[in-house]
């Protein structure tokens, strides 16, 4: 059994990024692209400056909010992230949008769809979309908040647990995760990999990483059984 992966939002910060990998964070996401839609979004120099600071090994995630598929090619040129994520309203970039994307990035760089977990529906979502996506990250759509995620709250996790089941990309949890609730997230889910970005904040600010929550995020995930391979 592998471990758990651990990927956090969004940082804005290229010393944080760093600190939260050296603490043990896999993947490093942050907003790549400014289009006044959600907290954090970075240029496209600001995002690479956080790709450059990370340690080998480290994966970075650039999370984008644009609906046009040459400008997050463009993006991805720029950035050279690891993983592109792919997190605005679920058909915003539909099944064929992404298949496209894919053929267009090079093959070094993963792809990753958001999909928001809100009922039945989700299941066969995600389902369509893993066929065109490298991992698949389970989300908590609100009304109101842009695109999906970053919402800080969680959704029914019984429906994640029937989407890991049933594609075979990797698949990670995120919506509303915490030190507090994330292993039982884990248990109830058993993702490939877990995300957090609200409840590691500084409260009230969606720009500054607590660091100190984030690596009581680290320790809960290691000390979940699940969550690490040399844990319970
Ligand atoms: O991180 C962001 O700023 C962001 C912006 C727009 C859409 C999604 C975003 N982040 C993703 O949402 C998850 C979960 O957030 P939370 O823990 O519920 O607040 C976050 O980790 C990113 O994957």
């Amino acid at each position: 059994m592998a471990d758990c992966v651990i990927q956090i939002y969004a940082f804005t910060r290229p010393e944080e990024a760093a600190a939260a990998a050296e603490m043990g964070v896999q993947q490093v996401g942050f907003v790549a692209g400014r289009y006044g839609l959600v907290h954090g979004e970075l240029d496209f120099a600001a995002a690479r400056a956080i790709v450059e600071a990370l340690p080998g090994g480290t994966r970075s995630v650039a999370l984008t909010m644009s609906t046009d598929v040459d400008e997050i090619v463009r993006m991805a040129a720029a950035v050279r992230p690891d993983i592109v994520h792919v997190s605005t309203d679920l058909y915003d970039v539909d099944v064929d949008g992404m298949r496209r994307l894919r053929s267009l990035l090079p093959e070094s760089v993963q792809l990753m769809k958001a999909v928001p977990v809100e009922d039945e529906a989700s299941v066969a979502a995600a389902q369509a979309f893993a066929q065109v996506s490298d991992l698949l990250l389970l989300d908590s759509k609100v009304s109101g908040f842009p695109g999906v995620g970053a919402t800080g709250a969680t959704h029914d996790w019984r429906l994640s647990r029937r989407i890991v089941e049933s594609v075979k990309i990797p698949v990670i949890l995120a919506g509303g995760l915490s030190a507090e609730n994330v292993a039982a997230s884990i248990a109830a889910v058993q993702p490939w990999g877990v995300d957090s970005n609200t409840a590691t904040n500084v409260p009230g600010d969606p720009l500054v990483k607590d660091m100190a929550r984030v690596a009581a995020f680290v320790r809960a995930v290691r000390a979940a059984p699940g969550g690490s391979a040399y844990g319970a």
